[in-house]
């Protein structure tokens, strides 16, 4: 294989690239036709009123058609063409971000999608298998221009012996990874490598585990089968939507650009905090507590913890309606909830049958004595008579109160704050547990923890639906409806749109928004939901997704697992990870284990082996943690070397803050335009962070930094899944020590960095 930064060998370079820039030039002019057609429809749509309710919900769907596209259109700007196939046949085929077709002529493709069968040859072709390929071109291009190109002649007789035959486009793939990181994940759509290739492309049925080392990808993999699979199968996807979860708030951050620049909106992007719609859990608990309720054991103290609110009183029970004292018996309300259990419904469900039944045994008392024959005879009262007695009674308040206190009716949230409020609710429902593991259940009202979430959802189950949560549903919805209407002004407002140069022209037609607003807009679409799928879902508890990829699950406990699984019952699934860099104590070591309970042995393990991000010198120190954590674990092979080895310094307890302030200034002195990260003991986050700071104003800190900062101070389960141009590792052992996996989130910290790490430890006293 013999590869040109420079010239092509048939042309000199300038020349060749002046060709590639007449060619771009034309795409950038379709993509603006189209984007402005996009944009004038959308206005034209959003004009349109009144009609029957068909027209509108008509108009609805090309509003929302419209949209998409001029915002799918706007995202593909850069980099839009990366890329040429040349066919030993003398065919051309130009590879972008999305297809364009020559509309004036044959409908020939313009420019082909990444994703389209015939555009594979370019990520997989080979000097020794080369697809009928001749020649593979890379493009480089900033903002509309063309800066340079790369190729590489498949041809088996001169290929370079100096060259990684594995790799595919290298000269473009070590320019991808030597550059400066913004704080921003990029996409990787021009360099997609063999391996990676086959993961994004895979079949969509079925549970796809990809076991790979940090820095292999996973995360760009699982982006990119995202998009690929909404491209492949957009008719099954469109409907129920792909989720998309990551293990916190400052991660999605970091991956929120990818999917928008390969035109796929449709993603939702969440964590386990935010997948209780309606909850929003913020709360911090400790690790162990975290711990116990993501182990399967609370499937069965939640079920006692209802079980429990169908109370059976011990004594009777006087109940006074209109001045008769009417009793409830204990064994009366014994038959009638175990009656109610035996439907096997949920809580609020089975709330029904326990009313009949008690009402019919009160409401015999009130017949018996209101319709005894003063002969001794018969009772006097008839079937009709019965049934109006149990019509009253229902209405009756006392006897409402009297039934909301023996099954209450609970919502998830009820269900769950009362539990942990009260030990004794807690040791009722728990005896399974050790004394210790029920006190750190217990605790106050106020917030939920992101290990509160499978717990809600497990009772959400449990308790059935209630009017209540049906109507936050449509709250939910409505208030979604309006941001969406708002979204679309903004859209409308934002792209170039007829409006502006109608004015210019002194025309007088009224632009979109002195037509309407947001709420106007809300109104009209009322009838028909307008939301996008991603957005109808995230509003539902109850949606069945049509894909859902999870990164970073090795985190993922039990009862997440249940959850997820719950919203994913065609169990299509991409499940991404490396059970090396298990930081919960309830995350998994083993995908056999965590995906059995689910899908038996019927899943899929691919593996990813090549480390992208971390040079030779760096994996080489994280390698020998590895061996420690697991002998049996092989570490990534790096794709390439940076040149500087990790340095490693012990230095004074009480000099530790001083020197990390020297070597962070040092580094960022020598960051170019890329990033450092500073990864600190949980423990020290808030002392170091504010020195740091005050040394450094630039650096970020907090709960979600923000990653676009030149320095950002992190703990290591903020890390997880980031990178950084150069790292810096404080006091190593603290992190292994205050951590229940202390050394996976060392072997974390290790493998964040591109170019440089360097690691500050204080010398023991001892
Ligand atoms: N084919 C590729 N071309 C260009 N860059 C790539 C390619 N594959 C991976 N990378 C880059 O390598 C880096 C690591 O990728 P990613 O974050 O997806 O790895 P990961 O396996 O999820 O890592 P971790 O387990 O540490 O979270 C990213 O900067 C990514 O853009």
């Amino acid at each position: 294989m013999s590869r040109h930064s420079g010239g092509t060998g048939e042309l000199p370079l300038d020349d060749e690239i002046g060709r590639e820039q007449e060619y771009v030039s034309v795409l950038y002019q379709r993509l603006d036709q189209l984007r402005e057609q996009a944009a004038s429809r959308l206005t034209d749509e959003l004009r349109t009123t009144g009609g029957t309710l068909q027209a509108r919900s008509q108009r609805d769907s090309s509003v929302r058609m419209y949209a998409e596209q001029v915002e799918q259109l706007s995202a593909v700007e850069n980099g839009l063409c990366f890329g040429r196939l040349d066919g030993e046949d003398g065919s051309r085929r130009y590879i972008g971000r999305i297809g364009i077709f020559d509309t004036s002529g044959d409908y020939d493709p313009l420019l082909m999608d990444w994703r389209a069968p015939a555009a594979r040859p370019f990520y997989l072709a080979t000097a020794a298998n080369p697809q009928g390929v001749r020649r593979r071109r890379h493009l480089r291009t900033r903002q509309r221009k063309v800066t340079g190109l790369n190729d590489e002649v498949l041809d088996i007789n001169t290929a370079s012996p100096t060259a990684h035959e594995e790799l595919t486009g290298e000269a473009s793939l070590l320019a991808a990874l030597n550059a400066g990181r913004s704080g921003r994940m990029r996409d990787i759509v021009e360099t997609i490598q063999v391996e990676q290739d086959k993961i994004i492309r895979a079949d969509l049925p079925g549970v796809l585990v990809v076991q790979g080392g940090p820095g292999t990808g996973k995360t760009a993999v699982a982006l990119h089968r995202a998009a690929y699979l909404l491209y492949t199968h957009r008719r099954e996807l469109s409907t129920r939507g792909v989720l998309l979860l990551g293990p916190n708030p400052t991660f999605l951050r970091y991956i929120s650009h990818v999917l928008p620049a390969l035109a796929e909106t449709g993603v939702l992007l969440r964590t386990q905090a935010d997948l209780f719609p309606g909850v929003q859990a913020r709360r911090a608990e400790p690790a162990e507590t975290a711990a116990l309720k993501g182990g399967a054991v609370m499937v069965e103290v939640l079920a006692a913890a209802v079980r429990d609110r169908q109370r059976v009183p011990d004594e009777p029970m006087e109940i006074e309606v209109e001045r008769e004292a009417l009793t409830l018996d204990p064994e009366t309300v014994r038959a009638a909830r175990d009656r109610a259990r035996r439907t096997g419904r949920p809580h609020n469900l089975a709330r029904a049958i326990f009313d009949v039944e008690i009402v019919h045994a009160l409401a015999e008392q009130v017949a018996e004595r209101i319709g005894a024959d003063p002969l001794g005879g018969e009772n006097l009262l008839d079937e009709a008579d019965r049934a109006e007695i149990r019509r009253e009674l229902r209405e009756e308040p006392e006897i409402r109160a009297a039934l909301d206190e023996l099954w209450p009716v609970l919502s998830p949230q009820r269900l769950l704050a009362d539990l942990y409020a009260d030990p004794d609710r807690i040791a009722t429902a728990a005896p399974m547990l050790t004394a210790d593991e029920r006190a750190l259940l217990h605790r106050e009202p106020g917030g939920w923890t992101p290990a509160d979430v499978p717990l809600l959802d497990e009772a959400a189950e449990l308790l059935g639906e209630d009017e209540r949560e049906a109507a936050a549903l449509r709250e939910r919805i409505r208030s979604l409806q309006r941001e969406y209407a708002e979204g679309v002004l903004e859209i409308a407002r934002g792209s170039r749109s007829i409006d502006v140069e109608d004015e210019a022209d002194g025309g007088e037609i009224l632009g979109v928004t002195d037509l309407i607003d947001a709420e106007r807009l809300l109104e009209r679409q009322e009838e028909t939901d307008r939301l996008t799928t991603a957005q109808r879902a995230a509003a539902d508890r109850k949606w069945a997704f049509g894909h859902v990829i999870v990164d970073e699950a090795q985190e993922l406990s039990p009862m997440a697992w249940r959850l997820l699984m719950r919203r994913c019952p065609s169990r299509s699934m991409t499940i991404v990870g490396d059970v090396a860099q298990t930081g919960a104590l309830t995350g998994t070591r083993s995908w056999r284990e965590a995906l059995a309970p689910y899908v038996a042995d019927r899943w899929r393990l691919t593996e990813l082996t090549v480390s992208y991000r971390t040079p030779a010198e760096i994996m080489a120190v994280a390698a020998d943690l590895l061996t420690e954590i697991d002998p049996t674990l092989t570490p990534p092979r790096s794709v390439r070397a940076s040149g500087v080895p990790p340095w490693d310094r012990t230095v004074a307890a009480d000099r530790l803050t001083a020197e990390l302030v020297d070597a962070a200034a040092r580094e960022a002195a020598g960051l170019g335009d890329g990033r450092l990260g500073v990864i600190v003991p949980a423990g020290l986050v808030d002392e170091l962070g504010a020195t740091l700071t005050a040394a450094l104003p630039e650096a970020a800190i907090g709960d979600n930094p923000e990653l676009e900062s030149r320095v950002v101070v992190l703990t290591v389960a903020q890390a997880k899944g980031l990178e950084f141009d150069s790292v810096l590792v404080i006091d190593p052992d603290l992190i292994v020590a205050e951590s229940p996996r202390g050394r996976s989130d060392l072997y974390v910290a290790l493998t964040r960095a591109t170019q440089r790490l360097g690691v500050l430890r204080p010398a023991t006293t001892a």
